[in-house]
């Protein structure tokens, strides 16, 4: 055969490729070149799968599935079937985008982090034997195994069973470009929340992982340590703990600060418990002294207004607010109470000197006669034994003188007597209005809010109290009722607000008329009631008028215009062992003669006494 040109025979190679209608691939061309030219070319891809082969035989003695990748790529490269062998080295070397990609510290990591999380449905025991089914599998093939970890976990996470990773058989086979994450078996899942399940790489965990330390450093410091403050041995290891987080670096590290997290923990638990068996034990300490405080002090009734609302804090659940507005009203009362009782406390303190002086003077009186009745012994003797007449009109001079004698002292004794009972008199009337006083004060936490009177509750402990007073005392008792006049009309005409303010403004101008004894409660709406203790019929309705003269003269503004307010009421006093249940009706009856005989005025209701006779004579007809 002539020895053709390289030129000629690549002519004629193109030729015969096209009259056979061969497809003039690179290898396909080296053969007819061969066939043409009579020798044969060295076949490099024999030289590759020679190469191949070792290499894959060497990474085989670590890890048998490249044994197993090598024969197959052989007989691939030896069939020249490339496509197959791009397929086989893909699998063989997973490539693709490396933020998509499953790395083994990925996996581990959550694998770790779900091992502890609690999953609806799965129990650690069953997330254990799906780990070890998948071990079984799939261990001998790390990247396969990397993939079905990551699949079990992923299974748990989305709450679906771990049986479809549980064998080969039913193992989906998992393309390496599109791991199975939480995300993707479970499109209820917004990827953004599952940044603590899918670690998707380093810069990602450390920014996680910076994160979660921020944050425990933060409820460290803002919740944890403060709580201990009163502890100061767990307090310091609170401190320490949180130094250690805000500088916590390596893995160790935190496995460590988890051991003293957990102590910590304990003693803020075991603190908090002993803080509310503490709590619990002084609320029912509370309770019980109250109860038997109102034995205690039946006499002490400054204490009342104090115990009244304590108590009715601890009925309630505790709330901060009530607790506050409690304080202050005690802060109030105690205040008020300490400028009162120094001024009590004196009193007391003069009348007890000057009983004693009264007593002092007494017995000088008594000493002193009892001294002039001697005298006038000595002179009777001397009388019956004088025979002389000067020496007897001498013992007469001297009885007249000393008899003068005692009579000016006796006078002078009666004066002081007299001047000291007036003192002790008028110690008794200050005792008495300080007393009163201090009864009122108790009674602060029983405000009406709107007017700064007494309210249902508090009239009707003031009134009780007064009542009694007045029986034990055996003194006057007063009450009036008043009902301000057409307030309908200033309620439609100016709005319920301004109606407000007009009640409120009238309270106050009534209060500062009134004396200090005086009690003003509201008996509900526009309705009011005073108590006036020590205080007869007549009195209390000049007192009352005088309240209602007041009012005409301190007006209500209301948008820069003066407001006339006025009302009527009704006076009745107390008959002896005479209820407020009879009293308060009296009044009202009063006061109605009040409104029907034009408005703005006082009327008295007539005396219980002859009420009753009139009833009696009514009785008397009627029989
Ligand atoms: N603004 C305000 N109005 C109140 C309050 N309590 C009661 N009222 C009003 O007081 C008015 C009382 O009206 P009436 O009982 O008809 O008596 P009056 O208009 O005052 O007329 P006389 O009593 O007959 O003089 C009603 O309109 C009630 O709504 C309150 O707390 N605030």
């Amino acid at each position: 055969m002539d020895k053709k040109s390289p030129t000629e025979v690549a002519r004629q190679t193109l030729l015969q490729l096209t009259t056979r209608k061969i497809a003039p691939t690179p290898d396909n061309y080296r053969k007819m070149y061969d066939e043409i030219s009579g020798v044969t070319s060295i076949d490099h891809s024999l030289e590759l799968a020679r190469t191949l082969d070792s290499v894959l035989q060497e990474a085989g003695q670590k890890q048998p599935k490249y044994i197993v990748a090598a024969q197959s790529i052989n007989s691939l490269i030896t069939k020249r079937d490339w496509a197959k062998l791009e397929d086989q080295l893909r699998k063989l070397i997973p490539v693709g985008d490396v933020d998509d990609a499953i790395t083994w510290p990925m996996v581990v990591r959550n694998l770790v982090k779900q091992l502890e999380v609690n999953h609806k449905g799965i129990t650690n025991t069953r997330k254990k034997e799906g780990l070890n089914r998948v071990l079984t599998n799939f261990g001998q093939d790390p990247d396969v195994l990397s993939q079905k970890i990551h699949a079990l976990v992923a299974s748990w996470g989305s709450g679906t069973t771990e049986q479809m990773v549980d064998t080969p058989a039913s193992a989906s086979p998992i393309n390496t470009n599109t791991p199975v994450t939480p995300a993707a078996s479970n499109a209820k899942i917004n990827p953004e929340d599952l940044i603590d399940v899918v670690i998707r790489d380093d810069s990602d965990a450390i920014e996680i992982s910076k994160l979660w330390r921020e944050m425990l450093v933060k409820t460290l410091e803002l919740v944890i340590v403060p709580q201990l403050k009163s502890v100061p041995d767990a307090f310091a290891k609170a401190e320490i703990l949180l130094a250690d987080t805000k500088n916590v670096q390596t893995k160790q590290h935190i496995v460590k600060v988890g051991e003293h997290l957990k102590g910590v923990l304990f003693s803020l638990e075991m603190h908090n418990d002993s803080q509310n068996r503490i709590r619990e034990a002084l609320l029912q300490l509370l309770r019980l002294m109250l109860s038997s405080m109102g034995e205690l002090v039946v006499e002490d009734k400054w204490l009342h207004g104090q115990t009244l609302l304590v108590n009715d804090i601890l009925a309630k659940p505790l709330d901060i607010e009530s607790l506050y507005n409690a304080e202050s009203s005690l802060k109030e009362l105690i205040f008020k109470q300490g400028e009162i009782k120094p001024g009590l406390i004196e009193a007391q303190e003069t009348l007890k000197k000057m009983v004693a002086t009264f007593v002092e003077r007494l017995s000088e009186m008594t000493e002193n006669t009892s001294e002039y009745q001697s005298k006038i012994e000595g002179y009777q003797q001397q009388i019956k034994s004088s025979e002389n007449i000067v020496e007897f009109n001498t013992l007469l001079d001297n009885l007249m003188e000393d008899t003068r004698t005692i009579g000016l002292s006796a006078q002078r004794s009666r004066d002081m007597l007299n001047e000291t009972q007036q003192k002790v008199k008028e110690a008794e009337r200050q005792i008495y209005e300080l007393t009163v006083k201090l009864d009122q004060i108790s009674e602060v936490a029983h405000e009406d809010y709107l007017t700064g009177t007494l309210n249902r509750r508090g009239m009707d402990e003031a009134l009780l109290r007064e009542f009694s007073r007045a029986e034990r005392y055996n003194i006057a008792l007063s009450i009036a009722m008043m009902d301000i006049d057409h307030f309908k009309k200033i309620n439609d005409t100016m709005g319920h607000t301004t109606g407000d303010q007009a009640l409120s403004h009238l309270a106050g101008v009534i209060k500062k008329s009134l004396r200090t004894t005086d009690v003003i409660a509201r008996y509900g709406g526009e309705e009011f009631i005073i108590i006036l203790p020590n205080t007869e019929q007549e009195e209390s309705i000049t007192i009352v008028t005088r309240a209602q003269r007041e009012l005409t003269k301190n007006f209500f503004m209301h948008e820069n215009k003066r407001v006339l307010i006025t009302f009527s009421a009704g006076v009745a006093e107390r008959a002896p062992g005479e209820e407020p249940n009879s009293v308060i009706p009296r009044a009202d009856a009063a006061l109605y003669q009040a409104k029907q005989s034009g408005r703005n005025r006082v009327v008295g209701a007539p005396p219980i006494a002859e009420k009753s006779s009139s009833t009696d004579d009514n009785d008397a007809e009627n029989e």
